[in-house]
């Protein structure tokens, strides 16, 4: 296990959001958060980043409590992509590099440098290295912001929304990506989506959150039509389509 969720309780202004929620997440594996507008997706990733702080419950990151640890560790094994990015007048190049201040000592190295490089490429941001971001689009400001979290090289990326300003076939790559980069060095990323059929298709398993609290969770074989009609209200079949689960709402 790489991340141990627990028992978490969270609000804001005495009115809890999470009312006692658990779950955990293996290495290796994509786990998507889902859930209904305004059920506390965003809180959540907040709260295991550390950026708020439960009222109780635990957040182990490789057996390590967050809210025990200083920034800088918080941010070598939590890398946080959020779901509205500000923009201030740098370019997409240093942008990135930004993500490798919790591994500089004196100054930036040739390493880093190519780090950051490799992630351009990987997002296909080679073209955009030198524009400012604050002249960028959402999407591609998107991709910076996870270009970012990669070079920072944590062992959990925490994605809200990661494909929310990203057309179809650029979701399909940042998806295919953290995908890859997950599996391929054995890390663990939490995304919270909305797009059920693209959540079903990138990720290992699953979370739905209703009422506060972890309605049921398991892995993308294990989902049934009931799950979703509990959690959102709607009826839905479950497809099998090349090897692919898609939901079709029945309304
Ligand atoms: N800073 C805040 N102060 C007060 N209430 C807040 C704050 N941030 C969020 N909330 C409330 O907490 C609840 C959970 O919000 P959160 O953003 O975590 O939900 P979410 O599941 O991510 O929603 P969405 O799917 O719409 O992005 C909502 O009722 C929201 O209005």
């Amino acid at each position: 296990m790489i991340l141990d969720v627990q028992n978490i309780r969270i609000g804001y202004n005495g009115r809890l959001v999470l009312q006692g929620l658990d779950f955990v997440v293996n290495r290796g594996q994509v786990l998507t958060i889902l859930g209904p507008n305004g059920v506390g997706k965003t809180t959540l990733l907040r709260c295991i980043n550390a950026m708020l702080k439960p009222k109780s419950g635990a957040v182990l990151v490789e057996n390590a409590d967050v809210f025990r640890m200083r920034a800088g560790d918080i941010a070598k094994r939590l890398g946080y992509v959020a779901q509205r990015n500000e923009a201030g007048r740098m370019t997409a190049f240093d942008a990135v590099l930004l993500g490798r201040k919790p591994h500089l000592r004196w100054k930036v190295t040739e390493s880093d440098l190519r780090k950051v490089d490799g992630a351009l490429k990987q997002l296909g941001l080679e073209h955009l290295a030198l524009r400012h971001i604050n002249e960028m689009s959402g999407g591609e400001l998107q991709k910076v912001c996870i270009a970012r979290a990669l070079v920072q090289e944590p062992s959990v990326l925490l994605l809200d929304e990661p494909t929310s300003s990203l057309d179809l076939k650029n979701q399909l790559e940042i998806l295919r990506t953290i995908s890859h980069v997950v599996h391929e060095h054995q890390l663990a990323a939490v995304m919270t989506m909305h797009d059920l059929n693209m959540a079903f298709r990138f990720s290992d398993a699953f979370v739905f959150i209703k009422e506060g609290k972890v309605f049921c969770c398991g892995k993308n074989e294990e989902l049934t039509p009931d799950m979703i009609r509990e959690v959102y209200g709607v009826p839905v079949d479950i497809l099998r389509h090349q090897g692919q689960t898609v939901v079709v709402p029945c309304v």
